[in-house]
């Protein structure tokens, strides 16, 4: 389609109104939705990365990303803003990868919605449900900052999208973050999960994901649509909660992989792990939403993404670690040391699902899951991974 209207010095996509009859046909005018990220750490910048090669091709998106960065100082004296700005690349969390010239880093949140007087003040019909689309991709552990600085300022036809693996429990029961976003913004709030380790997408080798949606498949379409390259393929999914669950539970099983590995039990031991992973996690997320479908657990938010953790993840990497430590040296100490600033979900993870189901009186079910928090929280020496109390097998077996 011909450009035909100029709009603060960017071409919108469809016909104009004159100005004798500016208002009449404002419904014709098509918008330009824009894509804001929020997070900047290693997947927040892969996401970034892909979402801004997609926009420069799509008629219907700004070309500009903007990406919030949580500022800090690096070593250098830089702010990591100026410097991602200034080299193109997120130099402290995904070095050595170009993001996209148009990937703008700005610690300012409030500039993430900076487009709704653009858009109010022209007064026109959205073609596009998805005018604002947000990414969140900070590690879950600061969400809730995060949201409470956004209330009130979003619109409410924005459309969010969660990459973040994990969950919120409250004093009621667990909540996906998902479903916090959507309560504390007031909007609708997708996910995408998958066997995604940030680092080789970055690198461009094959890697695919799951948007899990709830009920509007033309919005999981566009998701699609912004994030799918020619080496990222995404795949939607009527099934948000089971492929958020599925998302956040793996970590949990990919602590318990670490622990295998850092004890040398060898593969067949991890396979177990996994298995028994896999059937909790299915249980889990069962107990919490009964619509939670079978065929979620075979995408690739599911079993894919359970053995790529297993094999290649942070998580996986620092449990090995503690293990090989016998649980002297803890997570946090670990994880600073090893990921310099990357933050591990697993083990913060292990610890809600532990509260849930002890608040349910429910342990006994999750063996590998309360197993794994009694190990990371040092009740449990590692090698109870296998061994429980008085060497009976902790495993269902
Ligand atoms: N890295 C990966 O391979 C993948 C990560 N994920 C998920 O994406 C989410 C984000 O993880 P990553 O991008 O890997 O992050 P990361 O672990 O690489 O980086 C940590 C991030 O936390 C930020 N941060 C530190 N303190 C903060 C604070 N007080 N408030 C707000 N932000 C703060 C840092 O600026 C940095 O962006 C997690 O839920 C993770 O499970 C999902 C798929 C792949
Ligand atoms: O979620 C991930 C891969 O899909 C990343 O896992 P880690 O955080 O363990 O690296």
């Amino acid at each position: 389609m011909t450009p035909a209207f100029e709009l603060e010095g960017e071409t919108a996509t469809t016909h104009h109104t004159n100005s004798a009859n500016n208002g009449a046909n404002d419904n014709q005018i098509g918008f330009k939705s824009r894509v804001s990220v929020i997070g900047s750490g290693s997947w927040g910048s892969v996401a970034a990365k892909l979402v801004a090669f997609n926009t420069l091709n799509l008629s219907s998106f700004h070309d500009e990303v903007k990406m919030w960065v949580f500022e800090e100082t690096l070593q250098s004296g830089e702010k990591l803003t100026d410097a991602i700005n200034r080299t193109n690349e997120n130099i402290k969390y995904l070095p050595g990868i170009k993001l996209g010239k148009n990937v703008i880093a700005d610690p300012d949140l409030d500039n993430a919605q900076e487009d709704v007087h653009f858009v109010y003040g022209h007064d026109v019909y959205i073609q596009l449900k998805m005018q604002t689309c947000w990414f969140l991709s900070p590690p879950h552990q600061f969400i809730d900052n995060i949201c409470k600085s956004l209330v009130g300022k979003v619109r409410s036809d924005a459309e969010a999208i969660s990459l973040i693996k994990g969950m919120e429990v409250k004093i009621e029961g667990p909540c996906l973050i998902s479903t916090y976003i959507s309560e504390q913004l007031g909007i609708n709030c997708s996910v995408l999960m998958g066997a995604n380790l940030a680092n080789e997408i970055a690198e461009e080798k094959f890697s695919e994901a799951t948007v899990g949606y709830r009920n509007n498949r033309e919005i999981a379409e566009q998701w699609v649509q912004l994030f799918t390259t020619p080496y990222f393929m995404v795949t939607p999914v009527q099934d948000v909660e089971g492929v958020e669950l599925c998302g956040t539970l793996k970590n949990v099983v990919a602590i318990a992989a670490g622990f295998v590995d850092g004890l040398d039990m060898g593969n067949n031991m991890k396979a177990a792990i996994i298995k028994f992973g896999l059937r909790e996690m299915r249980d889990f997320c069962k107990l919490l939403f009964s619509s939670v479908k079978d065929d979620t657990f075979f995408e690739s938010c599911g079993v894919a993404d359970v053995i790529t953790t297993c094999f290649g993840g942070r998580n996986r990497k620092v449990a090995e670690a503690f293990a090989k430590n016998g649980g002297k040296r803890s997570f946090d100490e670990l994880e600073a040391e090893m990921l310099q600033g990357q933050k591990l979900q697993g083990v913060p993870t292990a610890r809600e699902v532990y509260e849930v189901l002890r608040h349910w009186g429910l342990l006994e079910l999750f063996p590998l899951f309360a197993t794994v928090h009694e190990i990371c929280s040092g009740c449990l020496p590692p090698s109870a991974i296998v061994i429980y109390s008085e060497k009976k097998p902790r495993l269902p077996v």
